[in-house]
């Protein structure tokens, strides 16, 4: 059986805050805001786990509402959706996802969002893709308002 999911978030950005993509801590003057710790791009992908799984979406198990998840680390998030999809017998067929962000360069930081991904989900880091790109300044991505993430997820299961 092959299930395929999507997911898209946005966050905006507030000056002093640290900045955390996939896991990852990236240098910059700005990081996003939200009720958690923001991790625009944990965030897509966890929805697109759920999507697989036909299971709703973040805020259905974490309300923004609900104080027990304020600063919340979205790895632990993600843990525990993915736990819904190992013990309905999925592995990851394969994650990927883009970050829309017109800075900063996100390149150098790809590799160790893989790895942390892949460590998150129990894959080889072979089955997951994490690309960015800017908007050539335009919207609120281009003028550095915020970040956009976007991904899919493919779960496999024998039989
Ligand atoms: N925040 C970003 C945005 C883009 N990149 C890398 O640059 C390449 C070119 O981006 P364009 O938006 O001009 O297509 C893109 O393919 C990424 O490799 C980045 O590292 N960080
Ligand atoms: C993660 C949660 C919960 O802390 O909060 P936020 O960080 O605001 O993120 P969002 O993607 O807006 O929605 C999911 C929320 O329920």
């Amino acid at each position: 059986m092959i299930r395929i999911g999507q997911g898209f978030d946005v966050h905006r950005f507030q000056e002093g805050r640290p900045l955390i993509l996939g896991g990852v801590r990236i240098p910059h003057s700005h990081g996003l805001i939200g009720h958690s710790d923001a991790d625009v791009l944990l965030h897509a992908i966890t929805d697109a786990v759920l999507g697989a799984l036909g299971k709703g979406d973040i805020g259905t198990y974490f309300p923004d509402t609900d104080p027990a998840f304020k600063d919340a680390d979205s790895a632990e998030l993600l843990k525990a959706v993915w736990e819904m999809a190992r013990s309905a017998g999925y592995k990851l067929g394969n994650a990927d996802a883009t970050i829309v962000a017109q800075r900063p360069k996100m390149l150098p930081h790809i590799p160790a969002m893989r790895e942390r991904i892949a460590e998150l989900l129990e894959a080889d880091v072979g089955r997951v893709n994490i690309k960015a790109t800017t908007t050539e300044r335009l919207g609120f991505t281009g003028r550095e308002e915020g970040i956009a993430s976007l991904a899919v997820v493919c779960l496999v299961k024998e039989g």
